[in-house]
């Protein structure tokens, strides 16, 4: 059975919604603890919403000197697979292994609700069950979620069919290119502002769009096997 970790920083917030979502798509989830020099040789890895440390400095800023994320760098590094949810995505863009960085929301509010997204990439580990257009919905809530790149990295990302998911019927929070979540040239490392892990049951709804995520990623692996 695949080993996914869920990495806890102080102020993790969504890493017990994550391992639950794991546990329910079929995978063994493996608490990580940020202090932790080693992976327990899970294979692969979710960086959870929340507020680590506080939020202090900028989104992420402090998670990314976290002991556990020099081991994650590494792997992610050598193709192992990394998915980044909202302040993961944060620690992912303060981590260089994704490119650009998250500032306020336009509005200067957070902003709470069921997103529409279209799946720009089925062409990463972590997407490989969705096909390219596929309209989704899922949850969105953060204060800081606007992503900013310079023009440069913004025609890269989108020459080398690098945003993942791009936010329809309505930007919510000035995105540049109305960018929700990117990937990296490999196509292992994920980055997305939406909470995948909340939309996984019937009961909480609204969608079961966050299931193909884990399919998608322990799709990959088992073949990988
Ligand atoms: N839901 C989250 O992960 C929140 C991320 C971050 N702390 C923000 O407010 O932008």
């Amino acid at each position: 059975m695949a080993r996914i970790g869920v990495v806890t920083f102080p102020g993790s917030l969504d890493d017990h919604d994550a391992l639950r979502a794991v546990e329910l798509c079929g995978a063994e989830a493996v608490p990580l603890w940020h202090a932790s020099d080693s992976l327990s040789g899970v294979d692969a890895v979710i960086l959870p919403g929340g507020f680590s440390y506080g939020d202090y400095l900028r989104c992420g800023a402090i998670a990314r000197f976290s002991p556990v994320m020099t081991e994650v760098i590494d792997a992610a590094n050598k193709g192992m697979p990394v998915l980044g949810i909202c302040n993961g995505f944060q620690v992912l863009c303060e981590s260089h292994l994704l490119p650009g960085a998250m500032i306020r929301n336009e509005q200067r509010h957070f902003v709470c609700k069921d997103q529409r997204l279209r799946v720009e990439s089925s062409d990463t580990v972590w997407t490989c069950d969705f096909a390219a257009g596929d309209e989704i919905t899922i949850v969105l809530k953060n204060g800081e979620g606007n992503y900013q790149a310079d023009e440069e990295t913004l025609k890269r990302l989108e020459g080398n069919n690098q945003v993942v998911f791009r936010y329809i019927d309505g930007n919510p929070n000035g995105s540049n290119h109305d960018i929700a979540g990117i990937t990296n040239h490999r196509g292992n490392v994920v980055g997305l502002m939406p909470h995948p892990e909340h939309n996984v049951e019937e009961l909480t709804g609204p969608s079961l769009d966050g299931r193909k995520f884990f399919s998608s990623v322990l799709g990959f692996l088992g073949s990988r096997v």
